[in-house]
């Protein structure tokens, strides 16, 4: 069976999705556990956006062994230059530039003729070629671009040094039946076209990011597919990893492919990228999703009973759902906590970790009569599990509501090492909790969303704040979980207002390198 290259940008493009931002421990985290699924490539930024997504990737570079380690860039020198800098420590390095090819990119945005375009991809591939072996060339926007002209730049990357040509799908306008047979022409069309491997990278803002890919690979010959976790990505989202990758596994029948896959670690890595970005995996999302294996009808219940493959074409355990029936509780001891957490993928460096979330298990176990992977996956969730490195903490909540009163909220927090309190009045008790924490902080942040969800089942379910806040052209998202739904708010809020204070450069957008 061919190999199919599993190319994970959901450092990069994920990152691109507003809200998503990531500091740079986050993204060494993400990275770890991406390598631990067994992906082939890991984009972990565009060195040259900003000091800290340098400083990431290199810190990427230094930690990933597996993966090839690959940061994007412009066809630009100075960006090339930086990519290249920064994945230096890499035992596996790629970089990736690229340059728009389509009519409507050339002439509105990029200012070029298609000559000059061609001669800035050349002068990049040669520049990148520099710093390593392993270079990508990306025709932006190439399914409006001009099949004449994609072949020929494509044919000049290759001849450049390019070993990977990559034809995106930038703003999701393809149709499956049609991409693949589009990828397939210009392959045709590109004489040495077999000194490279074709990948395609496909957005969703049709909803066809997965076909596009798949007819990519079937159709087109495409052996590498550029997809993020839970689909993250600019505006509606990329390809989803899980889908691509459980298709192509759940039938060899049709796609005679395999990847390196670990599919166990599927669920795990989804989870740990919904809690660090704080965007929650809608329940009926393929693979990942909590109903993605759930049975609720009678029918369907008895035919699963009776025989799984009934309902079912993939194992739930395959991609990563526990089927251990060990309950947790307040009884339960810090093997069973421990073995939870292995099953769960989460990274954990040392038994301190281990210990001191054992202690906020035991505290949640004493509110809570049964704990569930959510509740153990929210312990270790950003806003919980670092709080020293935190500049805002949360310590405690007095809220009063009654009706015909105006809700008051008082609450207590650490502020660089010192707790102060602070107390205001709101239009409900949630809105007061945040015009308290304001009325300290005054942040002069925007509330751009609040979302909250019962990530376990019942009426005991804890809750699982998102507050998104934006500050000075940044968009930052907070998560706070607790069975208390105010204290989880207050949590999120505070969580968000700590990725806005981060002196993390990573956060920090600005400070761009100027264009030469
Ligand atoms: C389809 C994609 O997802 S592409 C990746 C998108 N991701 C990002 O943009 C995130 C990181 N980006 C950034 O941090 C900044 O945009 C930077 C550092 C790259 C550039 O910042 P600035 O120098 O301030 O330029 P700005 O972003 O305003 O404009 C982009 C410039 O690059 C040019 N450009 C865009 N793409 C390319 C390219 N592939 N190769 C060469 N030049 C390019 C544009 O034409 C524009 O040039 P101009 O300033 O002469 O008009
Ligand atoms: C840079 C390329 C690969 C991209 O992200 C796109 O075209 O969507």
């Amino acid at each position: 069976m061919d190999q199919l290259v599993i190319f994970d940008t959901t450092l990069r493009d994920g990152e691109q999705s507003p809200g998503a931002t990531m500091t740079g421990d986050e993204k060494v985290r993400i990275a770890q556990q991406l390598e631990r699924l067994g992906v082939d490539v890991i984009e972990a930024g565009f060195a040259a956006a900003s000091v800290g997504d340098f400083l990431a990737i290199q810190r990427i570079s230094s930690l990933v062994k597996e993966s090839t380690v690959c940061s994007l860039s412009r066809a630009v020198e100075r960006d090339i230059e930086r990519a290249g800098e920064a994945i230096k420590g890499a035992a596996r390095k790629r970089i990736h530039t690229f340059i728009a090819t389509s009519p409507i990119h050339m002439e509105m945005k990029l200012h070029m003729t298609p000559d000059q375009v061609v001669e800035r991809a050349v002068k990049a591939v040669k520049l990148a070629r520099e710093y390593t072996d392993d270079v990508e060339f990306s025709a932006e926007d190439a399914s409006r671009s001009d099949p004449a002209f994609l072949a020929r730049i494509c044919e000049e990357a290759i001849k450049a040094g390019a070993t990977t040509i990559n034809l995106p799908d930038t703003v999701g306008y393809a149709i499956p039946e049609l991409f693949g047979q589009f990828i397939l022409d210009i392959r045709t069309r590109v004489p040495n076209s077999d000194k490279a491997i074709w990948s395609v990278h496909c957005h969703d803002d049709l909803g066809m990011a997965t076909a596009n890919s798949l007819s990519g690979v079937l159709v087109g010959g495409a052996r590498q597919l550029e997809c993020t976790i839970n689909g993250l990505g600019e505006r509606a989202g990329n390809c989803a990893l899980e889908e691509v990758v459980m298709a192509v596994k759940t039938r060899p029948d049709y796609f005679k492919l395999e990847t390196r896959i670990n599919t166990k670690e599927l669920v795990p890595t989804s989870k740990l990228v919904s809690s660090v970005t704080g965007f929650p995996v809608q329940p009926n999302k393929a693979i990942v999703g909590a109903n993605a294996f759930a049975h609720a009808s009678g029918i369907h219940q008895d035919g699963v009973i009776k025989a799984r493959q009934t309902y079912e074409i993939m194992r739930a355990e395959d991609v990563g759902w526990s089927k251990d029936r060990i309950v947790l509780g307040k009884l339960s001891g810090r093997n069973a906590f421990k073995q939870r957490i292995q099953e769960l993928g989460i990274p954990v460096t040392s038994e301190v970790e281990i210990n001191e979330a054992f202690l906020r298990f035991k505290d949640l176990a004493d509110k809570k009569s049964e704990i569930f992977d959510e509740d153990i996956q929210s312990l270790f969730a950003p806003s919980g599990s670092h709080p020293m490195n935190n500049y805002y903490g949360f310590v405690s909540l007095d809220q009063k509501s009654e009706t015909g009163e105006r809700p008051h909220a008082k609450v207590v927090m650490t502020e660089g090492g010192g707790e102060i309190t602070t107390e205001a009045y709101g239009n409900g008790p949630i809105d007061a909790v945040f015009k308290a924490i304001e009325a300290h902080v005054k942040s002069g942040a925007r509330l751009d969303l609040y979302s909250v969800n019962a990530i376990t089942g019942t009426s005991e379910a804890i809750g699982d704040v998102v507050v998104r806040l934006s500050c000075d052209g940044r968009v930052v998202n907070g998560v706070g979980a607790d069975p208390d739904i105010i204290a989880a708010s207050a949590k999120a809020y505070i969580a968000a207002l700590n990725k806005l204070k981060k002196a993390d450069p990573v956060n920090a957008q600005i400070g761009a390198v100027p264009t030469p």
